[in-house]
């Protein structure tokens, strides 16, 4: 018996997916938010916890509430899409959530990637809050290779360099597979992602060396040190740095976006989602080497599987979504009865 196995879990309650999306909304209506922008991010986060991403899931509710009650962003923003070029799309998420804005654009870039092969969109003005796999996924589930990257805010240090600037920059992709769920992956460019450290901290948890700096530029393992000052580091050295760089431009210096060190939250006591950008590249994948592209990748998958590997980047994730299909999601009592309070508070 290992002595993990001795420490108590705390106790759990099981929810349907349904029944955690419509408990989110509730809050988040209460909150602010139109019901259209309070349905996409309940489902978004649902999704996640359902997931098991627990640095995204309903862990970030507090977050989303704090930042609504402060008055940062607009839970009410209606996105202005705009159609630019036959293959590029750009959206003003003005001032509001990231996922309305991809909603609000999504038909239109299908449309233009189907035709054109490939196609942009180009989201600014945003805040993204949430994981980025829902967003690529639905893509290669019709079919489509999508990829996608969100600047956040400053709390990386550049390989090299002795001061924060990057934000923890995820990079997802998703490609369909003939048989199965698609191929998907989501990672910060970061060590691990904020997310994460704010979980260690809440738990007295220490990191492994290598994650961050304390407010000296010292290497630390106190996620507390990271948080008060200090900053994450990328994750590969000078490679996830190049990748981190890359998120800024695509993500600001292409959408007209803010650059993660640009936005300015202090008058807004309280505000946690930063306010940048996104951008999604959408390819008909028909239109490169014919309609053979799902089974290629999952030939691929197999040659995988061959050389002896047991897990695939999304595999956890489908896992942890079979066992809340069958069971439920569990949710640690307090955590749902702190959440049930949220939607009875008028
Ligand atoms: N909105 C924002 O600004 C930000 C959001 N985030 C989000 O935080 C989340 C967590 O990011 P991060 O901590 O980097 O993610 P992880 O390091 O946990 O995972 C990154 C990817 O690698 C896969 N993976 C992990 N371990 C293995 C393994 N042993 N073998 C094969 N594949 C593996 C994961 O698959 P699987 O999922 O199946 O485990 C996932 O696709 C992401 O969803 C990201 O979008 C992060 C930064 C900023
Ligand atoms: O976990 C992270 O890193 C982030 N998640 C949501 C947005 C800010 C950064």
């Amino acid at each position: 018996m290992s002595a993990s196995s001795l420490v108590a879990e705390p106790p759990r309650e099981y929810l349907y997916l349904p029944a955690l999306v419509e408990l989110l909304e509730t809050i988040l209506l209460r909150h602010g938010c139109s019901a259209e922008v309070a349905r996409s991010l309940a489902q978004n986060c649902a999704q996640a916890e359902r997931d098991g991403a627990q640095s995204h899931g309903v862990f970030r509710i507090p977050g989303y509430l704090s930042t609504l009650d402060s008055g940062w962003v607009d839970g009410k923003a209606v996105p202005v899409v705009e159609d630019v070029a036959p293959a590029f799309v750009r959206v003003d998420a003005a001032n509001g959530f990231a996922q309305p804005a991809l909603a609000a654009g999504r038909e239109l870039l299908v449309r233009k990637a189907r035709h054109a092969g490939i196609a942009l969109l180009a989201i600014r003005n945003s805040h993204h809050f949430a994981a980025l796999w829902p967003d690529v996924e639905p893509f290669a589930e019709e079919g489509l290779v999508a990829l996608s990257v969100v600047n956040s805010m400053t709390c990386v240090v550049p390989h090299g360099a002795d001061r924060p600037l990057f934000g923890t920059n995820p990079i997802a992709f998703a490609a369909p597979q003939a048989q199965g769920h698609p191929i998907v992956f989501d990672l910060a460019t970061s060590t691990i992602a904020h997310g994460d450290v704010q979980i260690a901290a809440a738990k007295g948890e220490r990191l492994p060396p290598g994650i961050g700096v304390d407010s000296l530029g010292q290497p630390t393992q106190d996620p507390r040190a990271i948080l008060e000052g200090g900053a994450l580091l990328p994750f590969g050295g000078h490679k996830g740095s190049a990748l981190s760089m890359m998120v800024e431009l695509l993500c600001a210096g292409l959408t007209g976006g803010n650059f993660s060190f640009e936005f300015d939250w202090s008058r807004h006591p309280g505000a946690k989602t930063p306010r940048t950008g996104q951008l999604l590249i959408v390819i008909d994948p028909g239109k490169g080497a014919g309609q053979g592209f799902a089974e290629r990748s999952q030939e691929l998958v197999r040659q995988m599987h061959a050389v002896g590997l047991k897990r695939l980047p999304g595999d956890r994730r489908h896992w942890q979504r079979e066992r809340s299909g069958e069971k439920g999601i569990a949710i640690a009592c307090q955590q749902l009865e702190q959440l049930r309070e949220l939607a009875r508070k008028q």
